[in-house]
């Protein structure tokens, strides 16, 4: 189900577990920003949030879902239906993608998603990811990460489905730490990090589960730009115009022309990386690593 809040004279679309949604993105204008509607009162079913400026054809997705925007399967269903709502939308040009909680773009897969499940849940879960990132990559759209926040793992995913990266200054880590989860990054996914950093760089990344601080991220090329966080979603909103200015359709042809081959593999070979996912992530050494993982987060405090 999608619906229409209005909160202090703005109105905001809410996505929530449930679809299909309707067709109006229509939202007004911030007096804060050229094209965020100001701030959002939230409630907890509100996982994404939506908003467009339609002069512009540009839409701001947050995820909001607390508290580090894990990739459940509420939120994995939401991003994806919003993203092919907005693809739908003739009169949506652009996607920017950040988070409502600054600080925390996104933690990745939500790790209790894959622990003490079953098979079938899990390979049910993978699906999910694979429909949301065949969206996201695939969009005819220009889609720009606004990495207000720390974006590991499943959060890197998101960031490298997108056409550029812009992330924020200081303490925050990017990367793909799954082999510290004894997890193993797919092979789409292992190949978005090639095409971003290079083969070198990115096999050894991988191989580590390297987290990457901002700075060491732009220069390896894993961001485009670096930004103070309080600038992330401004400046996302211009470099989005600069792109705009390119003729949509030669855009985004040359766009598919280079993401093509990637999406077929995927789409080739979607069961076969489900299995191989349900079978690794169930296996009792990979469920002894995340119960570590989990006890390790929880003892941080
Ligand atoms: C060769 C063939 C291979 C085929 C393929 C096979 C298998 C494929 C396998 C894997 C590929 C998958 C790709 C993606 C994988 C993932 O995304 S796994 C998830 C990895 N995520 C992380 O490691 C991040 C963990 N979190 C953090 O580091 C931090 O939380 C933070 C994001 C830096 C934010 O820090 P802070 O603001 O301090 O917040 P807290 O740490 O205090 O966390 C708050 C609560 O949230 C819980 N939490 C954090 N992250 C997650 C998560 N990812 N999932 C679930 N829960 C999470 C945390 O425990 C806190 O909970 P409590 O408040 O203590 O209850």
């Amino acid at each position: 189900m999608a619906t229409f809040i209005a909160s202090g004279g703005r109105v905001w679309r809410k996505f929530v577990k449930t679809f299909p949604l309707g067709s109006n993105l229509s939202l007004k204008r911030s007096p804060t920003s050229a094209l965020a509607n100001g701030r959002l009162s939230s409630t907890s079913s509100e996982n994404v949030l939506v908003s467009k400026d339609e002069k512009s054809g540009i839409a701001t997705v947050r995820m909001n879902n607390p508290p580090v925007n894990s990739l459940n399967t509420a939120l994995l269903l939401s991003l994806r239906s919003c993203f092919e709502e907005l693809e739908k939308d003739k009169s949506c040009r652009a996607l920017i993608l950040t988070s409502n909680k600054p600080k925390v773009f996104c933690a990745g897969l939500d790790i209790l998603e894959l622990y003490q499940k079953s098979p079938d849940y899990v390979g049910q879960f993978w699906e999910k990811v694979q429909d949301m990132w065949l969206s996201l990559y695939g969009s005819r759209l220009v889609t720009m990460a606004a990495i207000n926040g720390h974006s590991p793992a499943g959060g890197c995913l998101l960031s490298l489905a997108c056409d550029y990266r812009i992330m924020a200054e200081g303490n925050f880590v990017i990367g793909l730490n799954e082999t510290q989860l004894d997890l193993v990054a797919p092979f789409w996914l292992r190949q978005m990090m090639v095409d971003a950093i290079g083969y070198r760089q990115a096999e050894m990344a991988l191989m580590v589960g390297a987290l990457y601080p901002s700075n060491k991220a732009l220069q390896l090329g894993l961001v485009d730009k670096l930004v103070p966080i309080e600038d992330v979603q401004t400046v996302a909103e211009e470099e989005v115009k600069n792109w705009l200015k390119i003729p949509d359709q030669a855009r985004a042809i040359t766009k598919m022309a280079s993401r093509k081959p990637l999406l077929d593999e995927l789409r080739k070979r979607k069961q076969e990386d489900i299995q191989t996912f349900r079978d690794e992530t169930t296996r009792e050494s990979v469920q002894l690593s995340i119960q570590q993982y989990l006890d390790k987060l929880k003892a941080k405090k």
